[in-house]
């Protein structure tokens, strides 16, 4: 069977994520279809594929095992890389159960084999530590003796590879389960992706992400969640030879507070360099925007009165909410009733978690078919839906999803993995990205760049969910190219709109 083994990121085309249920469907058919013990053959042969292929130098490996199918995975690794000359130390524990035939196959095979069972090694005795503790059976948090050996995995001094999850990370979420998980150096993952290694505490933990399907087909199940890949950014077509400013559209950025006009001119500076053909700057504030610092030329400058009339907004596209303050809320109404495209974030989400009247016209707005794009950090989704920032972080998938469907709208849940939820269909994990972003204005800079690239597509088809598709992907593929400190606000407009070359 040809090998099937590959990096995940930085991916080139979106991947299929599958959660608990659906990865235990296609196992369930995809075990059928193999016959019992292959996939967990191919597994652990993969497994000591990759440990030869990325730590070629590794010569003594220690392998936890722990009393399910992941530890079986484990067992089969070991055989392998102890048939190969590797000096192989495996530590099996067992649970309160009997062990899965499968994984007894694989224990009686290393066994046979003369692999070396014993304690954990200790620290800097192993050149590869190999966590097959647990995967997809984890239920509850690791208990007592799992927890010994993840500190026994971490005491090594070695790189983690962990095998189908870290121990300790949920699948479906990327919630750490108990007080602490295994942080890999890199997690393989077996048959499916699992969206939990993608988003939330998932990056943290995993590590590198590699990924075997084993060989199987996966069309047993539908995806719980899809990757954004490369090509997200391809989708969007040129600009015509002939166009004109007036053929990429108005938009308006409706922000701006005394004391925070800087956030509003970042998102009006994102837009003119995502594509919006004219963009205006209505500020709270009564300061001239080319009095702001950093406000490039181009930008016009309007009275929030201009947003109050219907036939203005009916042709424009809004961003509203960067550095808006207290006295968003009351610029609102007419915005969401009438703009052809709108963009909410910061301060005017909070506006609509704070005013019952606004969440209403929101909604209302939905029914109507009327596009709007939400883009809540993690504290900001959860006033919206009267709930916890730990909350939305245990799911963020549900989170967003809860969000898309109430309102109507797309959801851009932003942080590590940002979710891009629509009310139908799968949600996408964005995979670029990372926390040099964590720094202010870079939230500013996305509502921009999508409101921008959003403006420049008009009324084609899913335009919302694209723009903002292709605006979170880039906003965390200019982190990813970016030095190893923060990046700053105003050059990742630069960052962005640099990567824009080698991606048309
Ligand atoms: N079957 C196949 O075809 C394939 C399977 N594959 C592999 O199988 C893995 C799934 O295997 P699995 O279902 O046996 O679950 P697994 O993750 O080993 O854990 C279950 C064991 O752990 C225990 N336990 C659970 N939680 C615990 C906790 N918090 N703290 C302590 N103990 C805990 C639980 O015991 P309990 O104490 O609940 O009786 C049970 O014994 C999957 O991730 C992939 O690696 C691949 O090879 C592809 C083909
Ligand atoms: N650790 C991280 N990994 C990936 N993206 C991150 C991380 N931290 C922050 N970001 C991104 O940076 C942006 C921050 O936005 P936000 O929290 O609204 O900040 P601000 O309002 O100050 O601009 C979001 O797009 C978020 O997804
Ligand atoms: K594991």
């Amino acid at each position: 069977m040809a090998v099937d083994l590959r990096l995940v990121l930085p991916g080139t085309t979106a991947a299929p994520l599958h959660g608990l249920a659906a990865s235990r469907a296609i196992e369930a058919q995809a075990c059928a279809r193999a016959g019992d013990f292959t996939l967990m053959l191919r597994a652990g042969t993969d497994a000591a594929r990759l440990a030869l292929a990325r730590w070629p130098h590794a010569r003594r490996v220690w392998v936890a095992c722990g009393p399910g199918n992941n530890g079986g995975d484990g067992l089969v690794m070991a055989r392998c890389l102890h048939q190969l000359g590797r000096q192989v130390t495996v530590t099996h524990l067992s649970g309160r159960g009997t062990v899965p035939a499968d994984a007894q196959r694989a224990l009686a095979q290393a066994v046979q084999a003369g692999v070396t069972f014993g304690d954990a090694p200790a620290p800097g005795a192993v050149d590869l530590a190999v966590d097959a503790l647990l995967g997809l059976g984890q239920d509850r948090p690791p208990g007592e003796a799992v927890l010994a050996l993840i500190d026994a995995l971490h005491a090594c001094q070695a790189p983690i590879l962990a095998l189908d999850l870290p121990t300790g990370l949920a699948a479906d979420s990327g919630q750490t389960l108990g007080e602490h998980g295994v942080r890999a150096s890199a997690t393989l993952s077996l048959l499916t992706l699992k969206p939990g290694l993608f988003t939330a505490d998932g990056r943290d933990h995993a590590g590198e992400i590699w990924w075997s399907t084993l060989g199987a087909t996966l069309d047993g199940a539908a995806p719980d969640a899809l990757l954004l890949g490369a090509d997200e950014a391809r989708r969007l077509p040129p600009r015509p030879h002939a166009g004109h400013k007036g053929a990429f559209g108005d938009l308006w950025v409706l922000g701006g507070a005394a004391g925070m006009q800087g956030a509003a001119v970042l998102a009006a500076h994102a837009a003119l360099a995502a594509g919006a053909g004219r963009v205006y700057l209505a500020t709270l504030a009564d300061t001239a925007v080319h009095a702001l610092p950093g406000a490039p030329a181009a930008l016009m400058h309007r009275d929030t009165h201009a947003l109050r009339q219907p036939e203005r907004l009916a042709a424009a596209t809004v961003v509203a909410g960067c550095g808006g303050g207290g006295d968003m809320g009351a610029e609102l109404p007419a915005p969401i009733r009438h703009a052809a495209r709108l963009v909410l974030d910061a301060d005017a989400l909070n506006a609509v978690a704070a005013e019952p009247a606004l969440a209403t016209a929101l909604v209302a707005r939905g029914h109507a078919a009327r596009p709007t794009v939400l883009t809540p950090h993690p504290l900001e989704a959860a006033r919206l839906l009267d709930s916890s920032t730990r909350a939305v972080q245990a799911d963020r998938l549900a989170a967003a999803r809860a969000l898309a469907r109430r309102f109507g709208a797309v959801v851009v849940l932003k942080g590590s993995g940002s979710v891009i939820a629509t009310p139908e269909g799968p949600p996408w994990i964005n995979a670029t990205g990372n926390a040099r972003l964590a720094s202010a204005g870079t939230g500013d800079v996305l509502a921009g760049w999508l409101g921008g690239r959003w403006a420049a597509l008009g009324d084609a088809t899913d335009a919302a969910a694209r723009a903002a598709r292709e605006a979170v992907w880039r906003h965390g593929l200019a982190a990813d190219r970016a030095g190893p400190h923060v990046l700053i606000a105003d050059s990742l407009i630069e960052a962005m709109l640099a990567s824009t070359a080698d991606a048309a």
